[in-house]
């Protein structure tokens, strides 16, 4: 897929949590922007003292079709504090433009692969990947019975991006996508619609061994904090699955 450089327009925004904004763009030069699920657009913009910089998002919207000119491009984006692009995000009205460019990477699910369980881990804004690829995901429980597990991590409920999205594709597919949050500060209240059966308490990392990860069997997926990236990674190779069928996206600031 051709990398092209394109004006952005944002048409609405809306918090998804505290301090994570949902934004909604189209772009504005009549093109179309066509891209795979869990590939990302960079943002272009310069710093006050006119160096040129930019940041990365991970393309949000969940990808049925390619999307033709004027559909929406979504990203969320975490407000990081004293964080240039944040200041850029959040000093955009509707209507505003940025300069941007991609798609780019290669944290894909890809069509060869044979199967029988991913393993989709995430902190953050590392879960839109998943987002954008449910169509697809989709596609794999109907067409060859896959096996998804969504270990999610959070501080704390309200910071569960897309957690209705998620748990609403999790009960129409309960044989096949279990979506287990992990928070790690605040649990759900008990009558929260959060405060389900798969819901854990602690760090994504400390609860892989319940799955039981395979090297015969899993390919697994990281997104997000570089952190958590590295110690799943090494716990996972732990677990005996080769590199190749660990994934990584980290969330790393390209200044
Ligand atoms: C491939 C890829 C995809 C990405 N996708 C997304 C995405 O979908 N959504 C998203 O929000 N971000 C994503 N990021 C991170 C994003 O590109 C920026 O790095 C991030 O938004 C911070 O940019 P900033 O300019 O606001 O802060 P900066 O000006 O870069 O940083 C300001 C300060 O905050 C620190 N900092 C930077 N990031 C964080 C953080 N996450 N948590 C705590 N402190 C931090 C820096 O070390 C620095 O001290 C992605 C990064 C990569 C490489």
């Amino acid at each position: 897929m051709a990398i092209q450089h394109f004006p952005l327009k944002l048409v609405s925004r809306r918090m998804l949590a505290p301090s994570v904004g949902h934004y909604t763009f189209v772009r504005d030069d009549g093109q179309p922007l066509d891209f795979i699920p869990g590939q990302f657009i960079q943002v272009h913009f310069t710093y006050a003292d006119g160096t040129a910089t930019k940041r990365s998002y991970s393309l949000a919207t969940i990808h049925d079709h390619a999307l033709g000119p004027g559909e929406a491009v979504e990203i969320a984006v975490s407000y990081v504090p004293g964080g240039a692009a944040t200041a850029l995000f959040e000093g955009l009205e509707d209507g505003g433009h940025v300069d941007a460019s991609g798609p780019f990477g290669r944290f894909c699910l890809m069509p060869q692969d044979a199967n029988a369980r991913y393993l989709l881990i995430a902190t953050g804004t590392g879960v839109t990947p998943y987002r954008a690829m449910l169509p697809q995901l989709e596609a794999l429980i109907r067409e060859r019975g896959v096996r998804v597990v969504l270990l999610f991590g959070a501080r704390n409920p309200e910071e569960l991006l897309y957690g209705d999205e998620f748990r609403a594709f999790a009960s129409r597919y309960p044989e096949n996508f279990r979506f287990v949050p992990c928070f790690s500060r605040e649990l759900p209240a008990a009558d929260s619609p959060h405060a389900h059966a798969d819901v854990r308490h602690g760090y994504v990392q400390q609860f892989l061994d319940e799955f039981a990860p395979d090297a015969t069997g899993d390919i697994a997926y990281l997104c997000g904090n570089p952190n958590m990236v590295d110690a799943c990674f090494d716990a996972l190779k732990g677990y005996g699955l080769p590199v190749p069928q660990v994934r990584r996206e980290k969330y790393v600031s390209s200044k």
